[in-house]
């Protein structure tokens, strides 16, 4: 989507590209239909000032967060009054661009009501939540435990003589901390306590709990609620009300229980169904599924800036080249830059596959099966671990990559990072969930002489084979070889899981060995990740790619998986698969695949089509007329709305016009 000004300072760059743009927007967007909505979500957005983005980061909270209340109730608005669909509201809400309740009811609350509420249950509270008559938070997390989902306090006791339960928040740390949406604008939360009937403690269950008033808004009798206070950053996340929560003895009636895994009858029973517990966590491991393709998108976003930048910037040059060199042509920016362009295509490709994943998965779940479910919660936990932190660290490279001027508030990479970091945290801490895949990587482990691992860890079915054949490669375009990669990638995870694994089962079985070993447990699982994401973007590129993008994209796949591979030489040349030469001759290949994104790279970022709006830098400007905005942008600073600053009578004058010495001054 062109939409700058006319000048195009990136004319020369776009010009040398060697693929089908058009072809890699639609392929990027997930199909036709996907990129046509895209295309006119973003600029029903960009075109309304409603949804403007400018000054954001100079707002105060109260005001930040107005604003966002007034962005969210004009986007609902636009998708009623404009009849849009499903898809089409929520690429809306995409474009606007400002974490807010709305993710959270969408997100959360209406997800988990469909995965855990029986269906009387989702006829009672979907249509109101469809039409926005109450909106919803996700209230898990509280004060003292996060991770711990076990060890929440909140507690919803069942009393028989009035069909109630009495929520409860018994002591300081029960006290709900961090649900988004939960701070201000919920009138509903969805509560994880522990429910509790004639005195026995059945664990944690998942209740809606009215807490604000629908007449006036103001929290219902013996409900505590607020924002729990100013976040990292300007702008990013302090546009969500993220709340504190707590309950003296409020009752709900019964039938305010998510009943479709266990329930509570009038006379108080507690009834199991024969369904996993775990499909409790359901809404959890919806977005984390989701949280790959985001990961892509902010890091597509990072990544477009930094390259049209560094098309644009000119440092230093060189004897054999007339004037200074574009910062893109140097080695070392090509090699922090070029591995996140490639990162940035491999999630999305891998993001595509989880949605499949997780659809055949839900398909599975409709017909009582299941038996994938161990293998998607590892494959949905681990890539949102990996994808997110290596997305907040790549922001953060961008950021450096574009010198000075990324650390401005102009270059809209502070408030990129500052709105994703979180994500390394919410919805599971990351080392949190290595380690649950690790769980799941020793468990196959042990299972695989009697149960022949499938999907994601079909591999390690071969753990003999992957445990003693070593790497072939002896001239560097062997490496050119997907299936060489593959079972570099396999050997490597298969041995680091194996090597741990061997360990524990030597020791004892007590808990202070399974601590002992936690950090090579989580590099094990980082591995498994690791292939997982080379692996799915290899055959994401096997089916049905569109000739005028294929080249480039395999291009794109080999940067990715050699860069994965030199980052974590260590690890590979401490299993044995490889040796140090075969690593060299990787870093080789490495750079021919730099020569090749060279010409293209500024096409690449095209083709993620980001608007000018959407991406907010002025350093990442389609026209890549950087400097011009960059010097008007600092007129629109508060600093510059007088020519002498306020202050200047109170504290400079007096500096500037008291002509004395300082005692300590040598002068
Ligand atoms: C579609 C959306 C698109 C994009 C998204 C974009 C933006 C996001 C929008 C909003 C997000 C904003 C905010 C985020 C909101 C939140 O943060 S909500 C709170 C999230 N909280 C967590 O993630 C807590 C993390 N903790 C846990 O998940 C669990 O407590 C635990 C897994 C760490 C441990 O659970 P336990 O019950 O104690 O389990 P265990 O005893 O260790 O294990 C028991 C067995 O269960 C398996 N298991 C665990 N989780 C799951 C699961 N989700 N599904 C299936 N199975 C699971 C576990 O592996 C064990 O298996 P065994 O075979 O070993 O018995
Ligand atoms: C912006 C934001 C939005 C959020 N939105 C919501 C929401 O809408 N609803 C909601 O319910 N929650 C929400 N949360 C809460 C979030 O899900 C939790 O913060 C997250 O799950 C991490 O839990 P914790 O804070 O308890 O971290 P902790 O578990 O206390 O982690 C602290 C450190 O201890 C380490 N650690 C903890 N246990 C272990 C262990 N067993 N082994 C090794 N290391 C360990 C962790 O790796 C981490 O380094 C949000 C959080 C944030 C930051």
């Amino acid at each position: 989507m062109q939409d700058g000004n006319g000048l195009d300072h990136l004319a020369g760059e776009r010009a040398m590209a060697q693929f089908d743009l058009q072809a890699m927007k639609v392929y990027l967007a997930g199909g036709q239909r996907e990129y046509e909505i895209s295309t006119k979500m973003a600029q029903l957005v960009a075109n309304d000032p409603v949804f403007s983005k400018e000054d954001r980061v100079r707002l105060a909270r109260k005001d930040l967060y107005k604003n966002s209340l007034r962005k969210a109730g004009h986007a609902w608005k636009t998708i009623l009054e404009k009849g849009l669909s499903e898809v089409e509201g929520l690429k809306l809400r995409h474009f606007v661009d400002e974490p807010t309740y709305t993710d959270l009811h969408w997100g959360m609350f209406i997800p988990a009501i469909k995965g855990q509420g029986t269906e009387e249950q989702q006829h009672k509270w979907l249509p109101l939540a469809y039409k926005m008559a109450i909106i919803g938070c996700y209230a898990q997390t509280e004060l003292g435990h996060g991770s711990n989902v076990q060890g929440l306090e909140t507690t919803a006791t069942f009393d028989p003589t009035t069909d109630e339960f009495i929520m409860h928040s018994p002591t300081v740390t029960s006290t709900k901390w961090w649900p988004g949406g939960l701070g201000k604008a919920s009138t509903h939360a969805l509560v994880y306590a522990r429910l509790i009937t004639d005195k026995k403690d059945h664990g944690i269950h998942a209740f809606i709990a009215p807490i604000r008033s629908l007449e006036d808004h103001t929290p219902l009798p013996n409900v505590t609620v607020g924002d729990i206070g100013v976040k990292f950053g300007n702008g990013g996340y302090n546009t969500m009300d993220n709340g504190f929560l707590r309950f003296d003895h409020v009752r709900i009636p019964r039938e305010n229980m998510l009943m479709r895994l266990a329930t509570v009858t009038k006379d108080g029973k507690y009834v199991r169904s024969n369904k996993p517990r775990q499909l409790g966590y359901g809404a959890m491991v919806f977005v984390r599924q989701g949280i790959v393709i985001d990961a892509s998108i902010y890091l597509s976003r990072a990544v477009t800036i930094a390259v049209r930048y560094s098309a644009v910037r000119r440092q230093f040059g060189n004897k054999d080249e007339p004037g200074e060199l574009q910062v893109i042509q140097y080695r070392t920016q090509q090699s922090r830059l070029f591995p996140l362009l490639a990162t940035a295509y491999a999630y999305r490709a891998v993001g595509f596959w989880m949605k499949s994943l997780y659809a055949d998965v839900m398909k599975r779940l409709n017909d009582n099966d299941f038996s994938t479910l161990p293998e998607v919660h590892a494959c949905t936990a681990g890539l949102k671990s990996i994808t997110t932190s290596v997305t907040a660290d790549g922001i953060e490279e961008c950021r450096k990559l574009c010198g000075g001027h990324g650390f401005l508030c102009a270059s809209g990479l502070p408030e990129l990072y500052a709105a994703y970091v979180p994500a390394c945290t919410y919805e599971g801490d990351n080392t949190i969930l290595l380690l649950q895949v690790a769980r799941f990587l020793l468990k196959t482990l042990s299972q695989v002489s009697k149960v022949r691992p499938v999907g994601t860890a079909a591999y390690l079915g071969n753990i003999k084979q992957l445990s003693t054949q070593n790497c072939k490669v002896s001239q560097g375009h062997d490496w050119l070889n997907t299936s060489v990669l593959l079972e570099a990638f396999e050997a490597r995870s298969a041995r680091q899981a194996a090597a741990v694994a061997l360990r524990l089962a030597k020791g004892s079985g007590s808990e202070a060995e399974f601590q002992e070993n936690t950090p090579e447990l989580v590099e094990s699982a980082r591995a498994h990740c690791q292939l997982i994401l080379v692996s799915k973007f290899i055959e994401q590129l096997q089916t049905g790619t569109p000739e005028g993008i294929r080249k480039q994209l395999e291009v794109l796949c080999y940067t990715y998986a050699f860069s994965q591979l030199i980052d974590n030489a260590g690890d590979f040349l401490a299993t044995g698969y490889v040796t140090g030469n075969q690593i060299a001759l990787a870093k080789e290949e490495l750079k021919h695949m730099f020569d090749k994104i060279r010409p293209n790279a500024v096409a690449l970022v095209d083709a993620f089509d980001h608007t000018d709006d959407y991406l907010g830098s002025a350093l990442g400007r389609y026209d890549g007329d950087v400097y011009t905005h960059l010097y008007k942008g600092a007129f629109k600073e508060s600093l510059n709305d007088t020519v002498v600053v306020d202050g200047y009578e109170e504290y400079l004058k007096p500096v500037l016009t008291q002509n004395l010495w300082a005692p300590h001054s040598k002068l």
